[in-house]
């Protein structure tokens, strides 16, 4: 998430921490600093004279006190003006029932996962009863798709011919059967379009929607913007989400939009599945890029996962095989990728060393891909893996001998290690399970 800015602005905070004085030679170099990662991140040009203006200002104002450097007192400025600029969320209106929310955006923008993604959100964390409604009428596979969006999280599906009878039919269907809130995905198209934005319009003024909210792809970065204005001209938006900002390095899109159109983001889409959402919240979000990590929001991802409990790793790490540490990876795994959790931990970000010891999705995918090429006895008796079988293992794996004997190198140094009781005198676990092969 966002890692280019968030190592960029890293390390400018580090810069800051050097100046032992502030007068207008440093002010200046502090806006031109952030000037210049703004426009390095693809943010909008006025998104970036807004950020830069309001730290100028409050930079020559400052009054100094004894007790904070001057480093940490334009890093707290900063980080405050980069909350302000992501702007307050927005919210669901829930002040009609059941209320409306209309889902827009182009197509491939996460519409119809990110439709799924928020009933899901509402059943199972505000006890909401949402019904989904497939709007996408020309698409038979975007309906389908909902559709099977919906048996998965265990959500009524509803459409019609049209989009209209779509609405309306759910309309009665939720009014009768008590739903709190109609998610309606409507139909995308590869551009903004004229037929697309003509659909929208005469839906919005027949069913007046309470929530008009634009799922928009935040890997387009300020190109966002635009999209963002043309269905505003047209709709009256009352929030937007951004999708995919799990892949987003730069933060184009997530620092022009609120300051460009705004509209208020109310969800971020941080992965594929169903459960990768996250309520916005632009205090949590920096804290993230500036290294300050989000200790609240990896306790809810962790409180998230059912861990099942007849899969526990024995209490004897002696006990420990390839079948714990397939399991634990796939426990750690359902959480997200490693360094998106660990950016989580205050302070871990800006240790490089540790982030380098910290394997990708990649690595963790070839690490798990040996450990299922493994027949269950192997993984159970690692110690009857002789080359013929590690041969095997690899070429099933797809990855190399040199990797299979690795991993078993690590597995034996995590063995011998509890063996010997070195644990006890300080020793340092090796990086395994969750090491680089
Ligand atoms: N990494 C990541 N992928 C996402 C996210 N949201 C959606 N996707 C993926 O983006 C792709 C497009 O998502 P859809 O929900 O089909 O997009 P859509 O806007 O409904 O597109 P159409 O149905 O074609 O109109 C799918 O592969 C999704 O899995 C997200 O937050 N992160």
């Amino acid at each position: 998430m966002l890692s280019d800015f968030s190592e960029k602005i890293q390390s400018l905070f580090k810069k800051f921490r050097g100046y032992g004085k502030l007068t207008e030679k440093e002010i200046n170099e502090i806006c031109r600093d952030i000037r210049l990662l703004f426009l390095e991140s693809d943010i909008a040009l006025s998104a970036t004279k807004k950020i830069v203006e309001e730290i100028k200002n409050r930079l020559s104002t400052l009054e100094f006190t004894t007790e904070t450097s001057p480093g940490t007192l334009v890093s707290n400025i900063v980080r405050e003006e980069l909350i302000n600029l992501l702007g307050k969320p927005g919210g669901i209106d829930f002040s009609e029932k059941p209320t409306l929310v209309m889902m827009v955006g182009i197509q491939g923008s996460g519409k119809t996962t990110t439709s799924a993604k928020i009933a899901n959100y509402f059943a199972t964390k505000e006890n909401k009863k949402p019904l989904l409604v497939g709007a996408d009428v020309r698409r038979p596979a975007a309906q389908l798709q909902l559709e099977k969006l919906s048996q998965q999280i265990k959500v009524p599906f509803f459409t019609d011919k049209d989009p209209f009878l779509a609405c309306e039919g759910a309309l009665n269907l939720a009014r009768s059967k008590g739903y709190d809130l109609i998610i309606v995905d409507t139909a995308g198209r590869t551009h903004v379009d004229e037929e697309l934005l003509d659909e929208l319009k005469a839906l919005n003024e027949r069913f007046h929607p309470k929530n008009n909210i634009l799922v928009i792809d935040s890997m387009m970065g300020q190109e966002a913007t635009k999209v963002a204005k043309a269905f505003f001209e047209t709709i009256p938006l009352t929030g937007a989400i951004l999708t995919k900002f799990d892949g987003d390095a730069r933060g184009g899109a997530a620092f022009s939009l609120r300051e460009v159109t705004g509209v208020p983001l109310i969800f971020l889409g941080v992965g594929e599945k169903i459960q990768n959402l996250e309520k916005f919240d632009p205090v949590r979000v920096v804290n993230r890029i500036v290294g300050m990590g989000d200790i609240e929001g990896l306790i809810e991802k962790v409180s998230d996962i059912k861990i099942d409990t007849s899969k526990k790793p024995p209490e004897e790490i002696e006990k420990w095989n390839f079948d714990t540490f397939l399991e634990s990876m796939r426990q750690i795994r359902k959480m997200g990728p490693l360094e998106e959790l660990l950016s989580m931990i205050p302070g871990f970000s800006s240790i490089k060393q540790m982030k380098d010891m910290i394997p990708d999705e990649k690595q963790m995918k070839r690490i798990e891909a040996v450990m299922l090429s493994m027949t269950p006895k192997e993984r159970k008796k690692p110690e009857i893996i002789d080359a013929s079988r590690k041969r095997r293992i690899a070429k099933g794996s797809g990855t190399s001998i040199q990797e299979v004997n690795q991993l078993l190198k690590q597995y034996e140094m995590f063995k011998k290690m509890f063996k010997s009781k070195n644990l006890k005198k300080g020793i340092k676990l090796p990086n395994f399970p969750i090491g680089r092969i």
